[in-house]
């Protein structure tokens, strides 16, 4: 079989299954089945699929019908022009926590010499990117999760930021203890117990630890407002992700710890509720 008939049949299996883009996906994990990237293999369309390859190619193909992410199967997710390395251990980066990073960064001077802290970090993506874009900053991310922290160090080594970013495990606020930081940022679980067995079967393969924001999907900022307000330095920045439809009970919740100044809401790209940002009031 060729590899332009292979990639028919990918198609047509990707599509049975559901799949949005089932022509770029099947790109994609036949690039990554064989070793070559996307222009390199679609200038080999006539050339035989190697027996070896061929094996990756239709167990991946049949684990992403059957909804299993894409990005676990090839274990690569690019955020911030970064290339994060993931497994199913961390929870796959989004665009939408693109929003909160660039709300971040615009924020604060890359000359300047911050102390930040990323908390629930995953695979590293806010930590590192923030490390990257901020050169002088020292960067702490902590996470419940001893595997994703395996992850994160991986990408902090493969991304050459291991010298400027900690990994703490523990609760989120907790390993930071002594810390006064500049910025704070989070993009905690949010999404309401009872809406997680309704979510695509992608996100269900992500960990739940990720995912699970209590019954009303606002348990971890109840936590965190009150516990950053106590680490953040007078005029230190909060940032966390929120959910689509979270921005006023978040508001809500700031406000009534009383510590913060400048509360606002930012959209994400389509335009519902994505990113908190608030200052540590000065005393
Ligand atoms: C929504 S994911 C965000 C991951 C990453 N920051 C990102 O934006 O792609 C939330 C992360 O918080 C971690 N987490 C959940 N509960 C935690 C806790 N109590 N303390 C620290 N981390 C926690 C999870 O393990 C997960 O990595």
């Amino acid at each position: 079989m060729t590899l332009r008939q292979a990639l028919g049949e990918a198609v047509r299996r990707l599509a049975a299954g559901g799949v949005e883009r089932p022509r770029l996906e099947a790109e994609v994990l036949l690039g990554w089945a064989c070793s070559l990237t996307r222009p390199r293999l679609l200038a080999r369309l006539e050339e035989e699929l190697a027996p070896a390859a061929a094996g990756r190619f239709w167990q991946a193909i049949d684990r992403r019908a059957a909804g299993y992410p894409l990005q676990y199967l090839t274990g690569h997710q690019e955020f911030m022009s970064l290339d994060f390395k993931v497994t199913p251990a961390v929870l796959i980066p989004r665009q939408d926590t693109e929003v909160v990073v660039e709300a971040v960064l615009e924020r604060l001077d890359p000359c300047e010499s911050y102390t930040i802290a990323d908390c629930g970090t995953g695979s590293g993506a806010i930590a590192l990117s923030l490390a990257h874009y901020l050169p002088r900053a020292r960067v702490y991310a902590t996470d419940i999760s001893p595997a994703a922290l395996t992850v994160a160090q991986e990408n902090a080594r493969k991304l050459g930021l291991a010298a400027r970013v900690t990994l703490l495990q523990g609760d989120f606020l907790a390993p930071l203890r002594g810390l006064k930081l500049d910025a704070l940022v989070a993009n905690p679980p949010y999404i309401p117990t009872a809406a997680l067995p309704g979510l695509p079967a992608d996100v269900r393969s992500e960990p739940r630890l990720a995912l699970d924001g209590g019954p009303d999907g606002l348990d971890a900022y109840r936590f965190l407002l009150p516990g950053a307000a106590g680490l953040l330095r007078p005029g230190g920045l909060l940032a966390l992700e929120i959910g689509s439809d979270q921005g006023q009970a978040v508001k809500d919740l700031a406000r009534a710890v009383g510590a913060y100044r400048n509360e606002q809401v930012l959209p994400d790209y389509a335009g519902r509720d994505r990113c908190f940002l608030a200052y540590r009031r000065e005393e």
